[in-house]
């Protein structure tokens, strides 16, 4: 199977703080890939690392072979990687559609700038896939009221929307059922398990919630004070003494 995502030697932190140290991991593509661990493990400094946020201080990272280490967070949406957030990130003051017609337009060709070119007004036809999209994903596309005042859970499938707009082929998810209630939880995974089936992508996931973990992963890599101490199928890693004794051992919330 060819490689979707290679972790190549990874340093990286922040200021002279190394929190990710050495850090090596191949995707395939496909793959569904949940990287657990305590907190403070460095997962989320990973997720950063991987879109472009926090720098690597040394290593590589490729996607679909293509070196990105150096690429700037925006060049590696437009490459094909997608990613959410612990807090979801939205246009507050938007409705619904309209943050998804922002995500369409970033989407577009680049005009003769290398930038996308976002209109004023909107084509009929991209609010017409934009309310298409959310009612996919179980929003309501009448919904006139501001982004903001939408649920937790709901906010997350927005910036969900907004991410698959963009039409990604590596979906980088940190903790995407954080905060909810376990009803919206269980949606939240079925929803993303139909996104990956419909749309073929890769996915790399963070989460706490063991039973989500068990149930996505085909793959899992566990960070211990940013190092990867095991990498492997599920019953491997259910199975290694020191991933029980550090982390799954524990009863309740992992970390
Ligand atoms: N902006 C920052 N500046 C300095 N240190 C930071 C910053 N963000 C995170 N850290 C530190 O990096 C380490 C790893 O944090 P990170 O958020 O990556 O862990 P995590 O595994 O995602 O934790 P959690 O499960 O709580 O989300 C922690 O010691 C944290 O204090």
């Amino acid at each position: 199977m060819t490689s979707s995502l290679s972790v190549q030697g990874l340093f990286a932190g922040y200021g002279r703080t190394t929190i990710l140290k050495d850090v090596s991991m191949e995707v395939a593509t496909g793959e569904r890939h949940v990287v657990i661990g305590p907190n403070g493990a460095g997962k989320t400094t990973f997720f950063r690392s991987l879109c472009g946020e926090v720098p690597a201080m040394a290593g590589r990272i490729l996607f679909e072979g293509r070196d990105v280490t150096a690429l700037a967070g925006f060049r590696r949406v437009r490459a094909g990687i997608g990613r959410s957030f612990q807090v979801a990130r939205i246009f507050g003051e938007m409705t619904p559609v309209e943050n998804v017609v922002v995500a369409i337009e970033a989407r577009a060709p680049e005009n003769s700038h290398g930038r996308p070119s976002l209109r004023v007004r909107p084509r009929l036809e991209t609010v017409d896939e934009a309310a298409a999209m959310l009612a996919d994903l179980g929003l309501d596309p009448r919904e006139a009221s501001p982004a903001t005042i939408l649920s937790h859970g709901d906010k997350k499938r927005l910036e969900l929307a907004m991410m698959l707009a963009l039409r990604p082929r590596l979906l980088l998810l940190d903790e995407p059922t954080a905060g909810m209630a376990s009803g919206d939880r269980r949606a939240s995974v079925r929803l993303v398990e139909r996104i990956v089936r419909e749309t073929g992508a890769t996915l790399v996931l963070t989460e706490h919630d063991m039973d989500v973990v068990f149930q996505i992963g085909t793959r899992i890599s566990v960070l211990h004070y940013g190092e990867i101490v095991a990498s492997g199928t599920p019953d491997e890693v259910r199975a290694n003494a020191f991933v029980r004794d550090i982390y799954l051992g524990r009863g309740g919330r992992h970390g």
